[in-house]
């Protein structure tokens, strides 16, 4: 008997502890919480930390960039830090992370949603396009869809919902760059471009166009045994129209028609052949055209012996920050292996031939275009020698 009460009494005083250490538990939450939209520094340190990247990035939208602002280069603290993944966002996104999950609002300014391209790399096809997205991907203030979306040439009736839905998430400050380079090849996707947004950003990037010709040989029998590809000059001449010219070299053609429907101010032309010697150049011209932060160092890239272009340079202290933005290979910082191949001989004399047949069609490019490029097969004339993409009037770039 006096076990049993007390036992009803030891329960009683259980259950009524229990329930003040629920209230107590209960209102400390509303007061951190309260402190908490008060005053964000007394939030719970891992959202504190959430905040502080959050803050990182608001300072440095606004100009207040980190320790390496004096030289107008951004480090891996601030510039790299901000293609972090999504961390919130006010709607659904197509990320696939995000499938499903309704988040919850944020400062406009933080919101990560996908976003419509304001510019693209429209062409031309083997000229280095993937190698300058993935560039220009490291930039704190790009964003860009990895696959070629191909929406102006194949998907426009998708309308733009769904193109808008094959981006990555940014913020509203960033700029969402996309690449097909068949879109400069026809007039309708120029059009269908044109429609979407006469406004946009276009980059072309062009090659030297001997070399554009070995390495799209050596992309069109890259599964061919070696001993049963044609012989260059052969799969070159095998179009008797000359269409192989027009098609893979003749830059004037297709440049022309997109500046029949865009301000040339519109349109920056770049040469691959340049960003293989030295890509900071390169990048720094594309950062002026796009309204960029100087974001770009030296010391991002080295140049690949074996692959003989430029690639991340692995020992850079950014180089981790690289790898989880762009997909690379970890020890060399180099795209993966269908970049870079070897390329098919050309005998001298039809080299020669080559050279005649196309040299005035680069000359047309460069009277386009306003500006040079120096490509190795075509021999700097008198006028132009020891010149670096020059401008036609002379002036370097
Ligand atoms: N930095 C760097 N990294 C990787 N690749 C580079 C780079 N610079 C230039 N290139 C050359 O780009 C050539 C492929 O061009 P694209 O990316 O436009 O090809 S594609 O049309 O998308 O298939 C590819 O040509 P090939 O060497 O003939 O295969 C590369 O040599």
């Amino acid at each position: 008997m006096f076990t049993g009460k007390a036992v009803k009494l030891f329960v009683t005083v259980a259950v009524f502890c229990f329930v003040i250490l629920y209230i107590l538990q209960q209102s400390l939450t509303y007061h951190r919480v309260s402190l908490f939209l008060q005053d964000p520094s007394k939030k719970p340190s891992r959202v504190r930390n959430h905040l502080k990247l959050q803050n990182a990035k608001l300072q440095d939208e606004s100009g207040t960039l980190g320790s390496n602002t004096a030289t107008g280069i951004l480090g891996a603290s601030n510039g790299l830090e901000l293609q972090t993944p999504p961390v919130s966002s006010g709607e659904t996104t197509s990320n696939p992370n995000n499938l499903g999950k309704q988040q919850t609002a944020s400062p406009p300014a933080l919101e990560k949603r996908p976003r419509l391209p304001k510019a693209l790399i429209i062409g031309f096809s083997k000229c280095g396009t993937a190698a300058l997205r993935t560039f220009l991907t490291i930039h704190p203030d790009v964003v860009s869809p990895i696959p070629e979306v191909r929406y102006f040439t194949l998907y426009f009736s998708n309308g733009p919902e769904w193109y808008r839905k094959q981006m990555p998430p940014s913020t509203k400050d960033q700029l969402t760059i996309e690449k097909t380079p068949a879109y400069i090849m026809t007039n309708d996707s120029l059009r269908h471009i044109k429609k979407f947004n006469p406004k946009i950003k276009l980059i072309v990037i062009v090659r030297d166009p001997i070399v554009r010709l070995q390495s799209q040989y050596a992309h069109e029998f890259v599964h061919t045994d070696p001993s049963r590809r044609p012989p260059f000059k052969r799969w070159w001449n095998e179009k008797p129209d000359d269409r192989r010219i027009i098609h893979f070299s003749y830059y004037a053609r297709y440049i022309r028609q997109v500046y029949t429907m865009f301000p040339k101010n519109q349109v920056l032309v770049l040469s691959e052949d340049d960003m293989e010697r030295n890509p900071l150049p390169v990048l720094r011209e594309a950062e002026k055209f796009l309204e960029l932060r100087p974001a770009y160092s030296d010391d991002m890239f080295v140049f690949n012996e074996t692959k003989g272009f430029h690639c991340f340079n692995t020992q850079s202290e950014l180089f981790p920050r690289v790898l989880t933005l762009v997909q690379v290979k970890n020890t060399t910082g180099c795209l993966g292996g269908n970049k870079g191949r070897e390329h098919p001989e050309i005998g001298d004399s039809y080299l020669q031939h080559l050279v005649e047949v196309i040299r005035p069609l680069n000359e047309e490019l460069f009277q386009l275009i306003g500006k040079r490029f120096q490509w190795d097969n075509f021999e700097p004339e008198p006028s132009t020698e020891n010149t670096v993409s020059q401008n036609t009037n002379g002036t370097a770039n």
